[in-house]
């Protein structure tokens, strides 16, 4: 569906457009969004092949160039629940010692479940002497590195993903901030399915969610990342989740939105969140991924195709669409996979004309 119709669909909830909000030629600082760009990670982890490091540190190196400023690079999980991740530990030495080039300060991000996660992360750290705040140098680009956190709002996906309650993932938490703010790691949460789930369907609390959002921030999390695991999110449903975080007192600038684009609802949502005054989103390059623990779950919504739309409401990403669309294509053809990015694959056409 096209964007236009989008936000025709949006007007029928009583949105007043973004467009509309944005559309004075002065940019003011609420206009710019930051990506976080999760395709190693997110997009990455549930490729059923092995894909090699090579080829991931391959994939890095092309986003730090494109002006994205965070990206989620691996995570520190046992390889028998998710194998693809199991490079993350010399990836993250790589990244460490000869960060690929980039104009400005690159995150990366690692995402952890427990306190062994971040001991392999610190023990990298250690080794290589290089702070979570590195400053660069003539022949080094400057680098901070961060962890991902994170807890469900139902039970059941708690269970599947963690092996644990929600309660107990939260006690797993406290130790893993206490670690990371020795260390001067900048820690994101994530609360997965935060707009439904693959064993309790579609009809998440928002007060459960906006709960454990709370609780993460009150922890020590420097922002959560609320995910729409299997994309069943709507946009009255968005709504009434942002309004619901509202509520509980939660700061639209430490909120980020994660949307998988599994009803084709990511972008519409989106659009929600960015009315709400959301303006950090989580994306994947080519719209690669799904998650390992949500079945017929896909992808996140393609960092392209949000790209394109931002800059179509007047706002501005620093993230170039072109390039961006570049690797879309690349990293499909070195997965063998259908490139599902829409914008990036009309940009490129575009482009070739
Ligand atoms: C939390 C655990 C570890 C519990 O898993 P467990 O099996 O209950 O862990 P355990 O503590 O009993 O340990 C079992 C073995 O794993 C080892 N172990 C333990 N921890 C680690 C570690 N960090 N790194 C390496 N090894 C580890 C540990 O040492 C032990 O080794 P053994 O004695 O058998 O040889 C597991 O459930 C897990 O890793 N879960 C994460 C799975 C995952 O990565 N899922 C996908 C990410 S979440 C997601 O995609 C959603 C998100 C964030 O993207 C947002 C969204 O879209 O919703």
């Amino acid at each position: 569906m096209a964007v236009y119709s989008r936000l025709r669909l949006l007007s029928a909830f009583r949105v007043p457009l973004v467009t509309r909000c944005y559309s004075t030629e002065s940019r003011l600082a609420s206009d710019h969004v930051r990506i976080v760009e999760v395709g190693p990670r997110d997009g990455l982890q549930n490729e059923k092949k092995s894909i090699p490091m090579e080829t991931k540190m391959e994939l890095i190196r092309r986003l730090a160039k494109t002006g994205v400023t965070t990206i989620e690079a691996g995570s520190f999980v046992p390889a028998k629940w998710v194998p693809q991740m199991a490079s993350t530990a010399e990836i993250c030495e790589q990244l460490l010692t000869s960060p690929p080039q980039s104009q400005s300060t690159i995150a990366y991000n690692y995402l952890v479940p427990n306190i062994k996660g971040l001991e392999s992360l610190v023990k990298i750290m250690d080794a290589t002497g290089v702070p979570a705040d590195s400053p660069g140098s003539e022949s080094k680009s400057a680098t901070t590195t961060e962890i991902s956190l994170f807890a469900a709002a139902t039970e059941s996906f708690s269970k599947a993903n963690t092996n644990c309650t929600i309660a107990e993932s939260l006690e797993r938490i406290k130790p893993i901030v206490a670690l990371a703010k020795t260390k001067s790691i900048r820690v994101r949460g994530y609360v997965s399915v935060a707009l439904g789930c693959p064993y309790e369907g579609p009809e998440v609390s928002p007060s459960k969610v906006a709960d454990i959002t709370a609780t993460l921030l009150e922890m020590g999390a420097d922002e959560v990342s609320v995910a729409d695991t299997t994309g069943m999110g709507t946009a009255p449903r968005t709504m009434e989740l942002l309004q619901a975080l509202k509520a509980a007192g939660i700061a639209n600038t430490d909120l980020a939105l994660h949307f998988h684009d599994t009803y084709g609802q990511a972008l519409v949502n989106t659009i929600v969140g960015l009315e709400h005054g959301v303006r950090i989103f989580d994306s994947s390059v080519g719209g690669l991924g799904g998650c390992p623990y949500s079945k017929g779950a896909t992808g996140n919504v393609s960092t392209e195709d949000l790209i394109h739309t931002i800059h179509s409401l007047g706002m501005h990403t620093g993230v170039s669409l072109e390039e961006m669309s570049r690797i879309g294509s690349w990293i499909s053809g070195e997965l063998g996979r259908v490139n599902d990015s829409r914008a990036g694959k009309a940009t490129l056409g575009r482009l070739s004309e």
